[in-house]
């Protein structure tokens, strides 16, 4: 229930991909400088704008901060995490192609992560999913 004469909180909709390698490893950037959470590991993404799928955004995206482009998207899951700063919600989508060459755009850094990451901080709305993958991955893993 929301408290009367309380401002009704938007979500601020927004586009995630997990790249994900052929040795399965997943791509990690820090939040560049000026941003909240500046320096925190996230999966690259942004807000979707107006009139954009997922898709379109995810793609202008991940061109406009790391020089890629994706063919497809489809969206794996949808999260939502209360910031300070923002309610955002986010959807991810898992992206096993694309072309080009990887090329920070925004000065941030870039690794690729087996589960579990050694990076630290990540963005705390990016942790249900991480936790996601690694189940994911243990129920999919060959017996020994
Ligand atoms: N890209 C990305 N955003 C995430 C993740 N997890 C998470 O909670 N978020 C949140 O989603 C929002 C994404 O917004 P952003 O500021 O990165 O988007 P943007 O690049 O379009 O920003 P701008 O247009 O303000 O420059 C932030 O509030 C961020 O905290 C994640 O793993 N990746």
């Amino acid at each position: 229930m929301t408290a009367v004469g309380a401002p009704v909180r938007k979500h601020t909709e927004v586009a995630v991909g997990i790249l994900i390698r052929a040795d399965d490893a997943l791509l990690l950037s820090t939040r560049p400088e000026g941003k909240p959470y500046a320096g925190y590991w996230e999966f690259p993404g942004g807000k979707i704008e107006a009139g954009e799928s997922v898709e379109q955004a995810l793609r202008r995206e991940l061109e406009e901060e790391l020089g890629i482009t994706i063919s497809g998207a489809e969206v794996w899951k949808v999260t939502e995490h209360d910031y300070p700063h923002a309610l955002v919600r986010l959807h991810w989508c898992k992206v096993h192609a694309w072309k080009g060459e990887f090329e920070m755009r925004e000065g941030q850094a870039m690794c690729w992560q087996q589960l579990p990451l050694d990076v630290t901080p990540v963005l705390p709305g990016a942790l249900p999913v991480l936790a996601w993958l690694a189940d994911e991955r243990a129920s999919t893993a060959p017996a020994r």
